[in-house]
């Protein structure tokens, strides 16, 4: 029996365009300047650490630095470093109200009522948990962060590894089958399932289907039958 609900973020409860259109680019566009100006603040100062690292050049430029996440960001990586500072810059376009967080309608409706129901609700992203924060803080419905119980990110792992999902079960009161992962995409849902999470599809903009997983085309689909 299902007692918790562990969702991925874009495709999923928010608009993938949402990400795409409006939080990268806005990321982009103020990354250089912040990255320059914040870089002795120790939040700042180990994410460019960090990238210095991966990219194996200790020496490296700032410029090198802020070049290289820049590019990450065209290229959509899901590299901690770059998802931790893109959290921090958008604090300031929420705090601004350059933007809200998208949420479908069907899924703040559903997240709600399974709160109700006693569902333990958690969040996994790429996006930082600072990030998932905001989103939730500044959403479309108002402050929606009591809805969930902990939050987690590519800290505990990347979304397309068994032992991320595992790691979030090792760290909950829980046991991996009494878990649903909610994501629009099917290899995090085979390393989710892997782990022995049970796993709901989403399909909201014609994804190609997986014969692993069950699947809704958005959450008014949603029944009793998927948390048996
Ligand atoms: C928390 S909003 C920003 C989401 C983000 O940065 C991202 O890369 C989306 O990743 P997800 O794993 O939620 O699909
Ligand atoms: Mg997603």
């Amino acid at each position: 029996m299902i007692k918790a609900l562990l969702t991925d973020i874009e495709g999923t409860i928010t608009r993938i365009s949402f990400v795409k259109e409006v939080l990268f680019p806005y990321a982009a566009n103020q990354l250089p300047e912040f990255v320059k100006t914040h870089q002795t603040q120790s939040a700042v100062a180990e994410q460019i650490d960090a990238v210095k690292t991966i990219i194996e050049q200790p020496n490296a430029s700032i410029d090198l630095v802020i070049n290289t996440l820049l590019e990450w960001i065209r290229d959509d990586k899901k590299i901690t470093p770059l998802k931790q500072l893109q959290g921090l810059i958008w604090q300031t376009g929420y705090e601004n109200g350059d933007f809200t967080g998208h949420l479908y309608p069907d899924a703040y409706q559903f997240l709600v009522a399974q709160q109700q129901a006693g569902q333990q609700l958690y969040v996994y992203s790429s996006g930082s948990v600072k990030a998932q924060h905001l989103i939730f803080q500044y959403s479309d419905f108002g402050d929606i962060r009591p809805l969930f119980t902990d939050y987690f990110d590519t800290k505990v792992g990347a979304k397309q590894q068994q032992a991320a999902y595992e790691n979030i079960i090792a760290q909950l009161p829980l046991a991996a089958n009494e878990v649903l992962f909610l994501s629009d995409v099917a290899a995090e849902l085979d390393a989710a399932k892997a782990a022995g999470l049970k796993t709901l599809h989403l399909i909201r903009d014609g994804q190609a289907r997986s014969p692993e997983h069950n699947y809704i085309n958005d959450f008014s689909h949603f029944t009793a039958e998927h948390l048996a």
